[in-house]
Parts: structure tokens; sequence; C-alpha cells
């Protein structure tokens, strides 16, 4: 979080730096019906493509459409209650992470965990009795047994057949996107001057498995908002272009200058009620655009009908941030992704975890260490911090029951993060333990107290932290089911924890050992 807070202040001192520039004045910016813009969007926003909805198969926007709305029946959409600079703020739209399984994608310092998404083999193979066998795991007992914490493991268990339906229909989506994109990438080879918006006639959505030589989108993030439900949408400042649903950004964690592919849908105007003749068209849903910290360059505004798609190519995620108009209608989006997942899988932190449990040994009946290399304890206490306890376990326990609640995929590999995080604590307490030895050689007692005192201290800050973001006020207003839940935790003098969850007193014995 430290390293994120700094970057957070320098994004503000270049926010303040822009308005002061801008005296109070508005930067222009360009729509679709403005001349000069498809001059503008050739010069400037090379990268941004418009894939109108008539050129995708009709079923594929029958399936999706209908998948976004049984996702959203069944409560899968929330709101996020993130942190930025230093603040918890609810965002605006409500979100779900559906993908690869096992995989996450970090934003405003919230890790998401896929929903599974399904891919078309799988489902072929007897749906009947499989639905069977998973009422009746169902009734035994939520979601044990089925996960095996593998990235390419059967999935089939984890949720019901409406929600696999609905992940099997992002995920074809997803299929027709990489084709898309890829097909483009490959004709764009060598071609200069690309028409950006196009008509022709569309890719099969069939997705292999393993396609040669294309990034694939191994995420996306769902987005859902009704405007109507909002009481106050913040104005876009900059360019005043109307009410934002997403703020200006750029996107986070993904790979470098991987595209984004968005499908738009934007709910039935039936909805809208009141505030206007019966003729008046309800406004649409826009995406706007603008380069990076640059004022002199005209934003560029993309209105948006129910099932047109765009893309953001190469590495125009990077150079433009863009933002969300919201529209009169209740609106989804699916946003595909390529998450940066070198620490973000499960098959990562298992193995992360393996390494620091190496040091573990249980051979003669009691728990000892093998190793008091400084490299080797210090290892052991970082995995314990950074991934186990800070960036899955609390990360995860933050966000409520919300995944159990329709998806047990990770309940059987948190379960497991949990235990091995707990040996962990048992690790710590025999470092400790060594520290503290008077009849250990001083040199080692010295070594290894410089070793515990920084990821203990850590550990204690984030400890804080994190029980402060689950208690904030926000927190509060959440329902049980959604509200955070701070665990681990645990009450002083529980005999099945090694050491206090409050970790003041130790931190103080430590530091005493090193001012010896
Ligand atoms: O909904 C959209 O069109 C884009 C949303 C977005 O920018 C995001 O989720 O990062
Ligand atoms: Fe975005």
């Amino acid at each position: 979080m430290k390293r994120s807070d700094s970057s957070e202040r320098e994004k503000k001192r270049k926010r303040q730096k822009l308005l002061q520039e801008l005296g109070g004045q508005r930067i222009p910016f360009l729509s679709p019906t403005d001349p000069g813009f498809q001059d503008l969007w050739e010069s400037s926003y090379n990268g941004l493509v418009l894939r109108r909805a008539d050129t995708l198969p009709p079923d594929l926007h029958t399936r999706v459409q209908a998948a976004l709305c049984s996702l959203h029946g069944r409560g899968c959409l929330l709101r996020d209650l993130v942190r930025v600079r230093g603040r918890d703020v609810f965002t605006a739209v409500s979100r779900a992470l559906l993908g690869l399984p096992g995989h996450t994608y970090r934003y405003l310092n919230t890790r998401l965990f896929t929903i599974p998404w399904h891919c078309g083999e799988e489902e072929e193979k007897g749906e009947g009795p499989k639905e069977e066998e998973q009422k009746a795991e169902k009734q035994e007992g939520e979601g044990r047994g089925e996960s095996q914490g593998e990235g390419d493991r059967k999935t089939e268990a984890c949720c019901d057949q409406e929600l696999r339906a609905a992940c099997k229909a992002l995920w074809e989506l997803n299929c027709f996107f990489c084709e898309d994109v890829h097909r483009r990438e490959s004709s764009d080879h060598g071609r200069e001057g690309k028409d950006p918006q196009v008509s022709e006639g569309s890719p099969q959505p069939q997705c292999s498995k393993d396609p040669p030589g294309t990034a694939q989108f191994n995420v996306t993030l769902l987005n859902y908002m009704d405007p109507a439900t909002m009481d106050q949408l913040k104005e876009e400042p900059y360019y005043g272009m109307g009410k934002m649903a997403v703020g200006w950004h750029h996107d986070e964690n993904l790979m470098p200058s991987s595209s984004v592919a968005v499908y738009n849908y934007s709910c039935q105007d039936d909805k809208v009620e009141g505030g206007g003749s019966e003729d008046m068209a309800p406004a649409s849903w826009r995406v706007g655009l603008k380069v990076a910290w640059d004022i002199n360059t005209p934003g560029l505004v993309l209105s948006l009908q129910s099932g047109d798609c765009y893309y953001m190519r190469d590495d125009l995620n990077r150079t433009h941030q863009h933002c969300v108009l919201a529209g009169d209608t209740a609106r989804f989006s699916s946003t595909h992704r390529v998450a940066e997942c070198s620490t973000g899988t499960l098959e990562y932190i298992q193995r992360r975890c393996k390494e620091a449990l190496d040091n573990m040994s249980t051979d003669t009946g009691s728990k000892s260490l093998r190793s008091l290399l400084p490299s080797t304890l210090q290892l052991s206490e970082e995995v314990h911090n950074e991934v186990v306890e800070f960036e899955w376990l609390r990360q995860y326990w933050f966000q409520g029951r919300r995944y159990s609640r329709f998806c047990s995929w990770w309940n059987k590999p948190m379960e497991q993060l949990e235990e091995a995080w707990k040996e962990m604590e048992s690790m710590t307490q025999l470092t400790l333990a060594v520290a503290e030895d008077d009849g250990c050689e001083e040199q080692r007692r010295k070594e290894v107290a410089e070793t515990l005192l920084p990821t203990l201290t850590e550990r204690q800050q984030h400890r804080l932290t994190w029980k402060e973001r689950c208690e904030s006020r926000l927190a509060q207003t959440l329902p049980p089911e959604e509200a955070p839940v701070n665990r681990p935790y645990w009450c002083d003098g529980d005999p099945s924890m090694p050491l206090p969850f409050d970790l003041t007193d130790i931190i103080s014995r430590v530091e005493s050992l090193l001012w010896k």
C-alpha cells in the first residue's frame, strides 16, 4: 500500500498542476457529430476501435445479454469498497470478475477473485447427473472437496447450471474478442491509416485452448450501474463531458501494451420513467478518452448503442486515460483484459507457500526450522506477510462472503492457504524463540532479530490497516453477507494460535534484543 500511496500523491500533484494551467477553462472535446471528429480519432486516438453491434453474431448478443442479466439477478455484481488515496470509497458501478480459474485481478488496493468461466468441452459431458451430484453436495455443506487448487482442474461442480451457462456465454464473448483482436493485429502488420470503425464480417467465436502467438484475455471485469439509483455522480471536471459512472483512469494490473475489449449493453428503455416526452430517446452511455496529462489535444467521446463494442489496442491504455459517462438507462459492460498475473494466480501463491513451508520440519514429531540462514527466514516471513496474509486471505475475507454465496471454487483453496498461513505463524514463533534463546550464540541471535523486525513491524501495520478498513463507517452499511470479515483474527490466549494477533509486545522484545 505504501508504493501506491506515493504514486497517488504524484497523480494528485499532476492533477492540481493541470487544473491550475486550465485556470477554470474547459478543454474542448469532440463527439461523433462534430466536424473533425474522424481526423482527431485517426491522429490522436489511434488504437481505439469501435465495433458496432450489427457486426457481432446475433445469438452471441442474446447469450451474453442473458448472462449479464442473470449474474445481476443472482446478486453477483457488487460495489467494491476500494481504497483510494488512503480513503475508503464504494465504486459507483457494481462489479464481478470472471475469468480463468484461480486468477485474480488487482485494482485500487483490492484483489478480485475470478468466478471461473467454463470452456466448451467440460459442459458437454452429461450435465444431468452432475447437477444432481452437486445439489447433494451443496446440502451436505458448502464447497468441500471440489477444489484441488489447480488452474486447469474441472470446474463443473463449483456453481449451478444457470451460473455456469452465464459464465460460458462470457467466455464465448472472450473467445470472440481474442480472435478479433488477434486478427486485426495480424492484418494491420505493415498497414497504415486503418479505418478505426469496422463493419466487416465477424469471426466465429471459437476458442482454441492455447492459440499461438497472441496474448489472451484471461479475465473480464463486469460493470453494472443504474443511474436512476445513484443520487450523485461526479461531473467530468476537465472537458464538461457530463456525469461520470467511472472517473478518468488507466486500467491497472495489465500486461504491458495489452489490449482491452469492452462489450456495452444498455438495458431497454422501458425502465426509464417520467422526465421527458414519450418520443425523447434516452441519452446513450458514452466512453470518454483523453491523452494522459495533456490539455492541448481535444478529448474524444464515443456514444455507445446497446451491443456496441470498443477496443483500446496496443499502448492506448497507457498513453491515454478513459472514463465512462452515464446515460439514462441501466447499463452493463464486460471489459476483457490480459491481467498481469505473475503474482496473481492461486498456483503462484501455493508455490510460494510451499517454498516458505519447506523450511519447517516435523520429522521428529515436533516442529522445528531446518535452516536459520537469514535469507531463508526472511523468505518465510515475507511470504507470510505480503502474499498470504495481506494479498490473499485478508483481501478475500474483506469482500465478505460474496464469493462462496454463488460459487464454491475458492472455498477449499482459501482453507488451504489459511492452514499454510497458520503453519507460518508457528515458524515465526520458532524464529522468535531462536532470537530469544540465551543458549544461542549472540551474533546469531542478533541476525535473527534483525531479520524479524521489519517483517513483524510491517505485519502489525497491515493488520491495523485491514482492521480499520473492516470497521470503517462505509463497511458498516453493508448487509451481513457482504460485510467485510476481519479474518484471520483471534483473541489473546487462544490456545490454537502460537502468537498473539497484536504484535506490539513482541516487536518491543525484538527491538530490545537489537539494542542490547
Ligand atoms: O464500462 C466501460 O465501458 C469501461 C469500464 C472501465 O473502464 C473499467 O472497468 O475499467
Ligand atoms: Fe477502464
